[in-house]
Order: C-alpha cells, then structure tokens, then sequence
C-alpha cells in the first residue's frame, strides 16, 4: 500500500526508519496494532507530495517513544512552500511539533471559537489558564493542573485474590510470553510497553476472545468487561437509546449516573444520534458503556485516545472511584504517563523486541518495576525554546 502512495521516493527510507515501520512492513494491515497501525496512516500521508500536510492526533494509539518519532517525522516535512496542520490533545507533541497553536474553545457538542495563531509558548498557556490575555476572555472557569498522584484519603480493604498462569500466544512471526501473576479487587493494574509488544493481545486472552498456545494452561474464566482500543459503533439511533439497550440497570442507577454518567458530560449528547459522534464523544459513551456492564473485571483498552487533556483527568478521577467503591478489578492498557501513573496501584511491564517477541513481566508496584516504564524516553530538544511536558511554559 506504501508503494501504491508513493511520490516522495527520495524519502521513502526514511519515513520507514523514522516511523519503524521496517518489521511489519510484510504484515498484513489488519494485523496491525493501533500504534503500528497509526504509524503506518503517517507513513501514508507522508509518501506523498502536497503543499499543505494535515495530521487529525496522529499521536493517539502511539506510546511515548513512538509519539516523538512521528512528531519528528511530521517536521521533517516542513519546507519553503510546505506547511502543516496538525489537531493534537497531547501537549508535549504539541510543544515539540509546532510554531504556531491556535485554541479552540466553546460549549462540547454546541459551539466552537477558533482563537488567532499565538506562538507555541502562548498557545499552551492559554489552553492550560482558559484565558486568552490579548482578548481579555475566559473560556474555563479554572485554569488545568496535573498531579502525579492524589493522597488517599480512603483506606483500601481487599479481600479477594485472583490468579492466571504463566502463558504463552504466537500470532504469526509475533511471539508473547505472559508471567503468572494475581490481582485484588479495588485494584487497577496497568499496561505499559511500546507499541506491538502484545498488550492487546493479553487483554483478548483474558477476556476469552483470543486463546494461549496448545499445551500452556489458558486463563481463569471471569466474567469481564471489555472497552476495546478502537470503537467502530453500528449502532442506528441514539446514545440514550444505545444506553438503555446495552446497560439498562446501571443507567437507571442514581448513585452510576452521580459517579459515571453526569462527570464524563454525556448529557450534552445523549440525544445525538450515535453515528454523528466525535472520536472523543464515542470513547466517553465506550467508557460509560463498559462501566455499566456487571463484571468482576474490567479491562479498558486505552481510555485517554482521542480525549482531551480536561476529560482525561475526569475520566481517570472517574475510573478510579468507580473501581474503589465497586470493589472490582481494571486492567488498563495507557499509553499517557500521567494518566497512568494517577491510575495505577501496580503495573505489569512489556519488554522486548516490539513487533517481533516480547514479554510481559508479573504485576509489580511502580517504584520497584526494573527498568522504570518511562526508561530511555528522554524529550529531543527541538533547538529553541525548551518546554516540560504539559506544564505552564515560562
Ligand atoms: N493475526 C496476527 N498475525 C500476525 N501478527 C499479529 C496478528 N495479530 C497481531 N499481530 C502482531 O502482534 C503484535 C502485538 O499486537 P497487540 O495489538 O497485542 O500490540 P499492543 O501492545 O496492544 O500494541 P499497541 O500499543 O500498538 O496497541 C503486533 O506486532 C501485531 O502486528
């Protein structure tokens, strides 16, 4: 499909070195996991010749490391007479890919204002403040901050203790290794590895839709919830009638729709038809969806892609009361580091090769995981302004 695109022939090695994109290049594309996958509609785009390049957050689905190599790749496109636009929640991308922001602000789902370009340092403190100095205008009540993690102001009793073997899963020339480990309900363990290193595909296994390896004992059967890293929605008519239908009781629920419904704003959607839905309004109402199932165990598939900064800290508040106070378990595949750090109460660690063989380590607690998830990520300088991802730039 590359070749099929391909102008920019100069360039080709390139954009397959910089995006890595070297080992699945023989894979068949419905194979692809969302990072590789995304890697790849970059690759796509860039193998092209145009004047004008547009990115619709290329960096969701990628992890840290991956999220950099394509913002240096989205650069490199950059000439005389070629320009860029790019629509990207994540800051530190944003900080790093661009020379000029502008914000966007109004009421979800009702109206948007596009403010005028401000330089990349403005542009940022405006978004993270809600105010725009040049006009005298707010746009959110309170500025956005971020804290690694909220003291517990709730002391955690957990009873009960779950198990899985050691496993094994080949998918094609891919080959994963799975350390036994165990989990407690009121827990959230979370997922970290680079792209392609089969966290999916544990998840699949444990949700019984993909099986270990003849001969490896399989996982424990437990009744999950599943909300899957890519939401493709066939449902025909709106998101109150697609609530009702799939989580009846939990939407009824006063004490689900205070915890749940009302803090991921589904209520200025819930008479949209589902079809018409942003990709940020679709994972709110997955979320919600996977929420209201009654299982013993969630597993929730990359829940911050294509949210933006303000609902990833309310859907991660929102995820973590819920799992607290209902007693269950989630296991959460994150790419965002603070996002991730702020959920997790144990992390189960991907090593390896990406795309080719991997393993993924036993839960452990975040400080005493060997190498720590965020080894070897060091932010490029763009030469320049120096920014810290997703803080107030001074
Ligand atoms: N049917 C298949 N045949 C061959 N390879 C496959 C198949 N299904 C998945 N793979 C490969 O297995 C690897 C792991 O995929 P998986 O979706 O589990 O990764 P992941 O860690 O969730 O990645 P990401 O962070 O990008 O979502 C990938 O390299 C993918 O290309």
């Amino acid at each position: 499909m590359l070749d099929g695109k391909l102008e920019r022939v100069e360039s080709k090695e390139e954009i397959i070195s910089v995006l890595d994109l070297k080992q699945v290049l023989e894979r068949d594309v419905k194979q692809l996991s969302g990072g590789e996958l995304q890697r790849f509609a970059i690759g796509m785009s860039c193998v092209q010749k145009a004047n004008m390049y547009m990115f619709d957050e290329p960096s969701s689905y990628l992890d840290v490391k991956q999220r950099l190599n394509a913002a240096r790749m989205i650069r490199k496109l950059l000439d005389n007479d070629t320009y860029v636009i790019a629509v990207e929640h994540d800051l530190s991308v944003l900080d790093y890919l661009s020379d000029f922001i502008c914000c966007l602000y109004g009421v979800p789902s009702v109206y948007g204002v596009v403010t005028v370009p401000s330089p990349v340092r403005d542009g940022i403190n405006i978004f993270l403040d809600g105010f725009i100095p040049a006009e005298n205008m707010r746009f959110r009540d309170e500025s956005l901050t971020f804290k690694i993690a909220e003291t517990a102001d709730e002391i955690v009793h957990r009873t009960r203790k779950f198990e899985y073997p050691s496993m094994r899963k080949t998918l094609g020339n891919f080959h994963l290794e799975i350390e036994g480990g165990e989990f407690a309900d009121s827990e959230i363990l979370v997922f970290l590895g680079e792209n392609g290193t089969g966290k999916t595909t544990f998840v699949k296994m444990l949700a019984g839709k993909l099986e270990a390896d003849p001969g490896t004992p399989k996982p424990p059967e437990l009744n999950v919830s599943l909300k899957p890293q890519t939401i493709a929605p066939k449902f025909q008519g709106t998101v109150r009638m697609l609530l009702i239908k799939q989580i009846k009781g939990a939407f009824m629920h006063p004490q689900f729709t205070a915890d749940v419904v009302k803090p991921m704003q589904l209520d200025n959607i819930i008479d949209q038809d589902v079809q018409t839905l942003s990709g940020g309004e679709l994972q709110r109402v997955a979320l919600v969806m996977a929420l209201g199932k009654p299982a013993d165990i969630y597993l929730i598939d990359e829940p911050s892609a294509y949210l933006d900064s303000e609902q990833r800290i309310i859907a991660a508040r929102v995820i973590k009361r819920f799992i607290l106070h209902s007693k269950k378990t989630a296991m959460i595949i994150e790419h965002d580091i603070i996002m991730a750090t702020y959920l997790a109460d144990r992390v189960v660690v991907y090593e390896g090769q990406p795309s080719v063989s991997a393993t993924a380590k036993r839960p452990e607690s975040l400080c005493e995981s060997s190498p720590p998830p965020t080894a070897g990520l060091a932010r490029p300088s763009r030469g320049g302004e120096e920014g810290q991802c997703g803080m107030r730039k001074e």
